[in-house]
């Protein structure tokens, strides 16, 4: 019997040939009969209603068969084709009634699954603390430097946003690249720093322009403060804490910022929530998904910025002559 779902996409999104033999070849019970593609079945061929690749798919094959990923040219979790769009399988009106935030939509988005509310709530405790510090950091020095010159909303916030990177924001995943190596391989702080010193390589999440040893940055405290009390697990962060205990004793101004306090704590959020396997944990960290929390809240204020300079009509930015040394 013909099943009711037709392997292929609707003639108007046909893809390049069909998937008929690789299905049969992957799926043995599956009979190219079973199949139903247009070219291989009296009933596929200029149907317009048989279902897409996809739904052929999910509808058709048990949850137990292969991996076919390989399947989906496109792989999205946010789902436009029912009554209303989903997030990673949620309705939106199921977000709106439970009342869930940012947070669970960026689980959803970034981490395709629901994640506990604390793991949510932290996320938005960190887009929230890093949403502006101010104009004088490179960022919104840039996107109001370009706000002045006259330049619109996105020219302004992608001018800021370009200077987010290793120096600036950006070193959230490499700060968790390197605490997560260091505490997985047992290394003590000492054996840690003197061995980046050896690399010749700055300890990401280590160091800041202002803050110092008698000056904490309040965002790392309350980031802290916000984990011990409800992560189970505080392992990594406390990792760093050793290995700014050892660095500030070298120098006053080797802090552990807010980017080694993200890196650190989401770390623990990984492996401590329970929702990651270690596979999923390592290929987070590899990706480099973290920065993207960065770069999300700091748009928050770069727009800020942007407005404010529109708003108060300022004229086009010069930097005072007295700073620049002439040389030949
Ligand atoms: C939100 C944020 O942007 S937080 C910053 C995110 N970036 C990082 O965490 C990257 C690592 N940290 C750094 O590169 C720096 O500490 C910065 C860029 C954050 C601050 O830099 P500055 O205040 O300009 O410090 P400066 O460059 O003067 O460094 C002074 C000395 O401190 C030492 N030092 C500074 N940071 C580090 C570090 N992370 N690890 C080891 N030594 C360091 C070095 O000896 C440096 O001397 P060097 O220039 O000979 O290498």
């Amino acid at each position: 019997m013909h099943s009711p779902y037709f392997l292929g996409p609707p003639p108007n999104k046909r893809l390049d040939g069909c998937n008929c033999n690789r299905i049969t070849s992957l799926f043995p019970s599956v009979s190219i009969t079973d199949i139903g593609c247009n070219s291989h079945s009296e009933f596929g061929a200029g149907n317009r209603d048989y279902p897409s690749i996809p739904d052929f798919i999910f509808r058709f094959l048990p949850s137990s068969s292969p991996d076919f990923s390989q399947f989906f040219p496109f792989q999205i979790s946010t789902s436009s084709s029912g009554e209303e769009p989903c997030y990673a399988g949620v309705p939106m009106s199921s977000i709106v009634e439970q009342g869930l935030g940012v947070g669970d939509v960026i689980s959803l988005l970034w981490f395709k699954r629901s994640l506990p509310r604390y793991c949510t709530k932290f996320i938005e405790i960190c887009i929230m603390l890093c949403a502006d510090h101010g104009p004088c950091v490179s960022g919104a020095h840039n996107t109001i430097v370009t706000a002045r010159a006259g330049k619109d909303l996105v020219s302004s916030l992608v001018s800021g946003l370009l200077t987010i990177g290793p120096r600036f924001g950006g070193a959230i995943d490499d700060a968790a690249r390197f605490f997560k190596d260091a505490y997985d391989r047992g290394l003590t702080p000492y054996e840690f720093v003197e061995g980046m010193k050896k690399k010749g390589i700055r300890v990401p999440g280590i160091g800041h322009r202002i803050k110092r040893g008698d000056n904490r940055d309040k965002r790392v405290e309350l980031l802290q403060l916000f984990a011990r009390t409800n992560f189970p697990s505080v392992k990594y962060m406390e990792y760093a804490v050793q290995v700014e205990t050892y660095t500030l004793s070298k120098a006053n101004n080797l802090v552990l910022n807010v980017d080694g306090a993200i890196g650190s704590l989401f770390l623990d959020l990984l492996a401590g929530s329970g929702m990651f396997t270690k596979q999923e944990i390592d290929e987070i960290v590899e990706i480099g998904y973290l920065n993207g929390l960065f770069v999300l809240a700091r748009s928050i204020g770069l727009i800020g910025h942007t407005f404010d300079q529109k708003r108060l009509k300022q004229p086009l930015y010069r930097h005072p002559w007295e700073d620049v040394l002439y040389t030949k």
